[in-house]
C-alpha cells in the first residue's frame, strides 16, 4: 500500500491525543508525530500558525502540519488570543478567570488553527484550517489535564471541557471542528 503520510509537529502531548482520536481511521493520509516545541512569533492568530508551519517545513523539509490554539476573552478584545499559554503559565486557571472579575461579559472563544504545508516553507503553499467553539469563562471545574480545559464552558453546556467526558469535548470542540475541514480538504478535494 503507498499511502502518503505527514508530520503533526508539536510538544504538546495532550493536542495528539485528541489529534489521533479526532482523525481515527478515517483519514487518508498516515499521521506520525514529531516532537517539537516550534517558536511562536508575536502576532495575529493565523500569521502566529503560518510561521510555526513554515518553520516546521523547514526543519523537516517533508508534509507537515502544525497547530495553534488561542484562547480569547471578548471583553479583552480578544486577547490572551494566541498568549494563552503563557498567561496560563503564570496565572494558572484561577488567575486566568480572575482576569476577568471587572467585567459582566465572561464570553470567549476557543480558536484552533491547523497549518498544513505540502513541505515547502513558501507562504502561498500554506493552507490553514480554523475552528471556533463559543463559551463561557467559569471558576474552575473538573479535570486539570489539559491546560485551561477546567475554566471553558461551551456555550449550550453546563459542564466544562474539564468536566465532559473526553468523547463529547471531542464532538464540539476548536479542534473537532478544525479538523474536520482539514479532513474535507483531503478526503473531498482529494489532495492527496
Ligand atoms: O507544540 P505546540 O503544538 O505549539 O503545543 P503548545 O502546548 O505550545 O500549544 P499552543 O502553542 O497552541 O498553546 C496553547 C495553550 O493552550 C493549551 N491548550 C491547547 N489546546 C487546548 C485544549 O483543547 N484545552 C485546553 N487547553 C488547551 C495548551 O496546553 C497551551 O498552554
Ligand atoms: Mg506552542
Amino acid at each position: 500500500m503507498n499511502q502518503r503520510a505527514v508530520v503533526f509537529v508539536t510538544g504538546n502531548l495532550k493536542k495528539l491525543e485528541e489529534v489521533k482520536s479526532i482523525l481515527g481511521h478515517n483519514f487518508p493520509l498516515e499521521v506520525t508525530n514529531y516532537r517539537l516545541d516550534l517558536p511562536e512569533l508575536q502576532g495575529e492568530l493565523n500569521e502566529v500558525s503560518i510561521r510555526k508551519c513554515q518553520e516546521a517545513a523547514r526543519r523537516l523539509k517533508k508534509p507537515v502540519f502544525i497547530e495553534d490554539t488561542c484562547l480569547c476573552f471578548n471583553a479583552l478584545e480578544g486577547l490572551p488570543g494566541p498568549y494563552i499559554k503563557w498567561f496560563l503559565e503564570k496565572l494558572k486557571p484561577e488567575g486566568l478567570y480572575k482576569l476577568l472579575e471587572g467585567w459582566t461579559d465572561k464570553s470567549a472563544e476557543a480558536v484552533c488553527t491547523f497549518a498544513y504545508s505540502p513541505g515547502s516553507d513558501k507562504e502561498s503553499d500554506i493552507v490553514l484550517f480554523q475552528g471556533i467553539t463559543k463559551g463561557t469563562i467559569v471558576p474552575p471545574r473538573g479535570s486539570r489535564d489539559f491546560g485551561w480545559d477546567c475554566i471553558f464552558q461551551p456555550l449550550g453546556y453546563d459542564k466544562t471541557y474539564g468536566e465532559l467526558p473526553k468523547e463529547e469535548k471531542n464532538k464540539i470542540s476548536h479542534r473537532y471542528r478544525a479538523l474536520d475541514k482539514l479532513r474535507d480538504y483531503f478526503i473531498v478535494k482529494n489532495n492527496c
